[in-house]
């Protein structure tokens, strides 16, 4: 069995989705390392949900799914959790009666929780753990941009630049081995856009392997490493981005379809 140290972050074998009648996504071919930035374009209903769901096991699929050189098809989509494949969606998705910091600790309770019968006996182990998820909580905020002024808001009451990173920090969580964003970059404008670019650019060189959906294709042209393309469920070009802004098959799917 190949070894983690060798093997890619992530890999996908043949994957594919069918919903009902309708084949969404067929026979996917694409592995991305430690420290690489995948980037997965393709029109609208080319099927780049249907890929992160098939590798999260939110759906039914077809294929193989490796992580670290592991199969991980058969597993739950919280226990690839647990061993750092992480996710964002393309909607914020936020506890909106909770604070942004209080959000944070949510996601990292099991890192820092002590459990009922520790709270009960033990209280002073449970105010220490509270107090250093606080602590972790704060740093992870400040490390994703969201400035100290907005820890004590409710997440929809921060700007929209800070919820987008707010929703990437909540994936990330207590750390990511892999992490899948779907359309970071939705609705941001200039300055959002550049934090955002530092943000990827810091995870990568951190040694995370990043997935990223993404429809800005100034975006994704100057942070991936390589790109997949998507046409109607199927895997039509992958390259680095100056051989998929070349491709022929590309220009078609995007723009040169009759109907
Ligand atoms: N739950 C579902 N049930 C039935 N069909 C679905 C479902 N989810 C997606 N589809 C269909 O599968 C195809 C691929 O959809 P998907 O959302 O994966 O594409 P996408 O590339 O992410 O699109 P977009 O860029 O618009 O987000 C589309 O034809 C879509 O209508």
């Amino acid at each position: 069995m190949a070894t983690s140290a060798s093997s890619p972050a992530l890999e996908v074998e043949g994957l594919g989705v069918s919903y009902g009648a309708l084949v969404a996504l067929d026979g996917l071919d694409w592995q991305v390392g430690p420290g690489e930035i995948l980037g997965i374009i393709g029109p609208n209903g080319a099927g780049k949900s249907s890929c992160y769901d098939a590798i999260t096991h939110l759906v039914r699929r077809r294929g193989r799914v490796r992580l670290a050189g592991e199969d991980v098809t058969e597993v739950s989509a919280d226990k690839l959790a647990a061993r750092g494949l992480k996710r964002a969606f393309q909607q914020n998705a936020f506890f909106n009666d909770l604070t942004v910091a209080a959000n944070m600790r949510t996601v990292l309770q099991d890192s820092y929780g002590t459990g009922l019968a520790a709270a009960i006996f033990a209280p002073w182990r449970e105010a220490s753990r509270r107090h250093r998820a606080e602590a972790a909580a704060r740093g992870l905020l400040l490390r994703f941009g969201i400035p100290e002024e907005a820890h004590a808001l409710r997440p929809t009451d921060i700007p929209y630049g800070s919820q987008r990173m707010l929703s990437i920090a909540l994936a990330y969580g207590s750390g990511a081995k892999v992490l899948l964003l779907d359309e970071p970059a939705a609705g941001l404008g200039g300055a959002d856009m550049a934090r955002l670019i530092a943000l990827l650019r810091e995870l990568k060189a951190e040694g995370i392997a990043l997935v990223v959906i993404e429809h800005h294709m100034d975006l994704i042209m100057s942070v991936a490493d390589r790109i997949v393309v998507l046409d109607r469920g199927r895997q039509i070009a992958t390259g680095t981005p100056r051989d998929i802004q070349a491709d022929a098959r590309v220009l078609e799917a995007y723009l040169g379809r009759s109907a």
